[in-house]
């Protein structure tokens, strides 16, 4: 289990203390004219430093909105949210421009958002450095490195539309890499390509993790990327709803265990499937017992509606 998961659980109080990324109580609100639309609504998230976590959700859940605010984008109604020493809800604009050249970094769906068309493979990359000043020779190093490392280094002097999709797609995490900054934002970066191709960009994702240690939060739909990371954060109705861990048991292999996620005021949502087979409805019976706490449906006590 990450270390701020766990630690979240043992000490409510020091909630995110020492996670990379903190999201506690976010919440987002979109106002328009006649409507207003609560897409975050107190959503906890901690992701410690050098992590990949998925998180996942259907269509309208909040996973953009997450993101778009993790990203500097967009800035969340009420919360919190940290990233490393940067308070998101606190920033100048100058310092959210810093933020969002220097500590992060995103790749979006759309291909046409990630690479200038008319650039070739290695200057998309170099752009960004180019921006930030960096000096010649440790410019080419790191075009070098991203390439080798995203093995699109024989492609180098193609443009984005001589590309696979998935070549495009690990070129965008090379040209995001670029600066290199501490955490690698992805959003849907698969929702254009077959399942194959999909597992190729998510180990990508995965070797520039391990390699190079950044921050990963992906972002998707594709219930297959839990294969590929080891935590996936459900997320449903704009707050965070179910873990998957993965554990790597030694003689068992690698073991996924569904958690549901607990807030820091002990908030707890049961899986609906749970509920319904059991036809809990409106409150539950709860028994601390000595390693557990035991959650039974409201029913009159009696010789078969005891617990069970
Ligand atoms: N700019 C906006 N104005 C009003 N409502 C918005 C805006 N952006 C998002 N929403 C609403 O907020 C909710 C969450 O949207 P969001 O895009 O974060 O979901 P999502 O999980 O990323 O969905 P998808 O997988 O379809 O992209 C939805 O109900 C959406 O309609």
């Amino acid at each position: 289990m990450s270390t701020a998961a766990t630690q979240s659980r043992h000490h409510p109080a020091s909630y995110g203390a020492g996670a990379h990324i903190v999201c506690d109580n976010l919440i987002r609100i979109y106002r328009t004219d006649k409507v207003e639309v609560v897409a975050l609504q107190g959503l906890d998230l901690l992701v410690d430093r050098g992590e990949l976590v998925a998180v996942i959700g259907a269509s309208g859940s909040g996973k953009s909105t997450l993101l778009n605010i993790l990203s500097g984008l967009d800035q969340p109604t009420a919360g919190l949210c940290r990233v490393g020493d940067q308070d998101l809800l606190e920033m100048s604009g100058r310092q959210r421009l810093r933020y969002r050249r220097h500590v992060v970094g995103f790749v979006w769906q759309q291909t046409a958002r990630n690479l200038v068309p008319y650039l070739s493979v290695c200057d998309n990359v170099l752009l960004p450095l180019l921006a930030s000043r960096t000096g010649r020779d440790e410019r080419h190093e790191r075009v070098e490195q991203l390439l080798g490392l995203l093995g699109v280094a024989d492609v180098r002097d193609r443009r984005p539309g001589e590309l696979s999709g998935g070549q495009q797609q690990r070129v965008s995490i090379a040209v995001a890499l670029a600066n290199r900054p501490e955490v690698l934002l992805a959003d849907e970066p698969t929702g254009e390509l077959d399942s194959r191709t999909a597992e190729e960009v998510f180990g990508a994702l995965q070797r520039v993790n391990t390699e190079l240690g950044v921050t990963v939060v992906v972002v998707t739909h594709d219930a297959g990327v839990s294969e590929h990371v080891g935590r996936t954060v459900g997320i449903r109705d704009g707050r965070t709803s179910s873990e998957v861990l993965r554990h790597d048991t030694g003689h068992e292999g690698l073991v996924a265990q569904e958690y549901a996620v607990l807030d820091r005021v002990g908030r707890l949502q049961l899986p609906q499937e749970f509920t319904s087979a059991l036809q809990m409805d409106r409150r539950v019976r709860l028994e601390l017992e000595e390693d557990h706490i035991g959650v039974w449906p409201d029913r009159p006590a009696g010789p078969e509606g005891g617990a069970s």
